[in-house]
């Protein structure tokens, strides 16, 4: 099948020095993926190029079957096209409900002809409780963002994020400051999203990896060290090497 994300041969140099080097990756339309690789090899750069903030350059980049021009595309028509980003820190409107939340990410849809769409606040309301129900905060729709615990901004974030209905999710850490319980549910709700679109997490921690249980691409020196299910790429010589610091 065609993959919806197929970036290759993708390099980038800053100053001189080259963060992404030759890099190719692939994802499928509804496929989780986590990207694992030790400090500096590339993971935010390579997140920083699918989403436009970054022009790789050399290499091409094929989304949804069209080759996008390296230069051509900004980074907000690059996520009109559903690409949504989640950085570590949680960004919600503290003052707001979460309902509140939910709503204005409702409202402020990126999609092509989403102005055009006028709908009603009750379908909104129904829209907002599938949305909370999806990362676990059905009960918690009336409370202030801000008194929410840390793992519940995270989901809320992801549920504004899920409101814009991305092809393409990328997240990064989202189990860092987390307890077990709640990176338990962070990972049911990241399963559940790559049912119908393309996930991508960013993480250090090998537990939360294991539990993700999917396929792993592993990054090093800005390029693909070892891909595979996480037994397989940690069996890896070259990736125990790199992990050892050998
Ligand atoms: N704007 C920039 N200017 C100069 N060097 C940069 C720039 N952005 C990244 N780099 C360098 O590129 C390399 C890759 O950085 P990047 O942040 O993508 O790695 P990372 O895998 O996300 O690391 P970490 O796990 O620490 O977040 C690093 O050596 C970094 O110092």
């Amino acid at each position: 099948m065609n993959p919806l994300l197929e970036v290759s041969g993708v390099s980038v140099s800053f100053d001189g020095f080259r963060a992404i080097n030759n890099l190719s990756f692939r994802i499928g339309r509804a496929e989780l993926r986590a990207i694992i690789g030790p400090n500096g090899a590339g993971k935010t750069t390579f997140m920083d190029i699918v989403t436009g903030k970054t022009a790789p350059d050399s290499g091409s980049i094929t989304w949804d079957g069209s080759r996008r021009s390296v230069f051509a595309r900004s980074e907000a028509r690059i996520a009109r096209e559903g690409i949504g980003r989640k950085f570590q820190k949680p960004t919600v409107f503290e003052e707001q409900t979460v309902q509140e939340n939910l709503l204005l990410a409702l409202k402020a849809d990126r999609r092509p002809l989403a102005v055009l769409r006028y709908r009603p606040f009750r379908q909104h309301l129904a829209r907002i409780e599938e949305l909370a129900g999806e990362v676990g905060l059905s009960n918690a729709l009336q409370r202030r963002a801000g008194e929410l615990s840390h793992g519940q901004k995270q989901w809320l974030e992801i549920g504004m994020l899920l409101a814009q209905e991305p092809r393409l999710l990328l997240v990064d850490e989202p189990a860092a400051g987390m307890t077990l319980e709640e990176r338990e549910q962070t990972t049911a709700i990241l399963v559940a999203a790559a049912k119908t679109r393309a996930v991508v997490v960013v993480e250090h921690d090998m537990d939360f990896v294991r539990r993700l249980n999917c396929r792993v691409t592993v990054l090093h020196e800005g390029a693909v060290l070892a891909e595979g299910s996480l037994d397989h790429v940690t069996a890896d010589r070259a990736v125990i090497d790199v992990y050892l610091g050998r």
